[in-house]
């Protein structure tokens, strides 16, 4: 493999969960994520499907907790899921909350110090994973989707709203959709892109969708019990706007799910789905 070190494999349903990590030129440091490879791949290049994960997440939650696994390997699906942001960068206060630095790089790139010589995730996420998961595993480089969990929503949201032709196929679990109107928002992009509110809009997926739209529908599962919900996630402010827009959006609310991945694994197979019709 070129420039990846392995850290572990394991058999998984006739496939290969393996989790890696590589010298990364946009965050300047090692990063780490995990890929499933699903039984496919071993004869021929499959689609690949990305997850972004939430707060404290690392490269590992999606891949020990979501049960993806096995609906992938039915539609012949390759899982890549990327940890939360850079580590270890030696920046000061990087640790010291659970909602903003380390595990919380909210997929933006920062602009400003300390923070932009690492936190530069959403470009790694859109260009250089990809070319570097590309170049080491059997993928079709062109039929990619993308989805994630709370913080992980709102990246994956941004994401293809932002790069349509790159993305063939959106979802999340319990994103935040308004992230300039909620205290986790506005805490992260105060801090990494600076307190003019205009450089925010580029990250807020109730913004984009006024502005971009998206090619296809987009499929969002929330639960009712989540504790989060009418704090931080805001699903019914990016429905309005996807209403008034006229963006195909499928917001599900489930009844007495909160926010763990013992929600994300209930309707998972679900999420699965939509992306491998897309992506054929
Ligand atoms: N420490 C927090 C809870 C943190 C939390 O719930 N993280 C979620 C993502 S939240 C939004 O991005 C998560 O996925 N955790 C990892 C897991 O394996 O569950 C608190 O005290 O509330």
């Amino acid at each position: 493999m070129t420039n990846l070190k392995v850290i572990s494999e394991y058999q998984c349903f006739a496939g290969k969960v393996g989790f890696y990590s590589h010298a990364s030129s946009t965050c300047h440091g090692e990063m780490r994520f995990a890929v499933y490879q699903p039984p496919q791949a071993s004869q021929k290049p499959v689609p690949v499907l990305y997850f972004l994960s939430g707060l404290t997440c690392t490269e590992e939650n999606f891949m020990v907790k979501a049960g993806a696994q096995r609906y992938a390997a039915e539609y012949g699906l390759m899982l890549v899921a990327p940890d939360t942001s850079p580590r270890n960068t030696g920046i000061a206060g990087e640790d010291d909350d659970w909602d903003f630095g380390t595990g919380a790089g909210f997929y933006v790139d920062a602009t400003t110090e300390p923070w932009k010589a690492h936190y530069q995730m959403y470009s790694y996420i859109v260009q250089e994973l990809p070319t570097l998961i590309n170049a080491n595993f059997p993928t079709q480089s062109e039929k990619q989707g993308i989805f994630g969990h709370s913080m992980g929503g709102h990246g994956a949201l941004v994401c293809a709203m932002r790069n349509p032709h790159l993305y063939k196929s959106v979802s999340a679990f319990a994103p935040i959709t308004a992230p300039m109107r909620c205290p986790w928002g506005e805490k992260a992009f105060s801090r990494y892109l600076g307190t003019n509110e205009e450089a925010w809009r580029s990250y807020d997926a109730s913004e984009l969708v006024k502005q971009l739209g998206y090619h296809s529908s987009i499929l969002i599962d929330q639960g009712t019990a989540d504790k989060f919900l009418t704090s931080q996630l805001l699903p019914d402010v990016f429905a309005q706007v996807c209403a008034e827009v006229k963006q195909p959006l499928n917001l599900r609310y489930q009844q007495d799910y909160d926010h763990s991945y013992y929600f994300i694994a209930s309707f998972m197979a679900d999420h699965i789905r939509h992306h491998a019709i897309a992506l054929g």
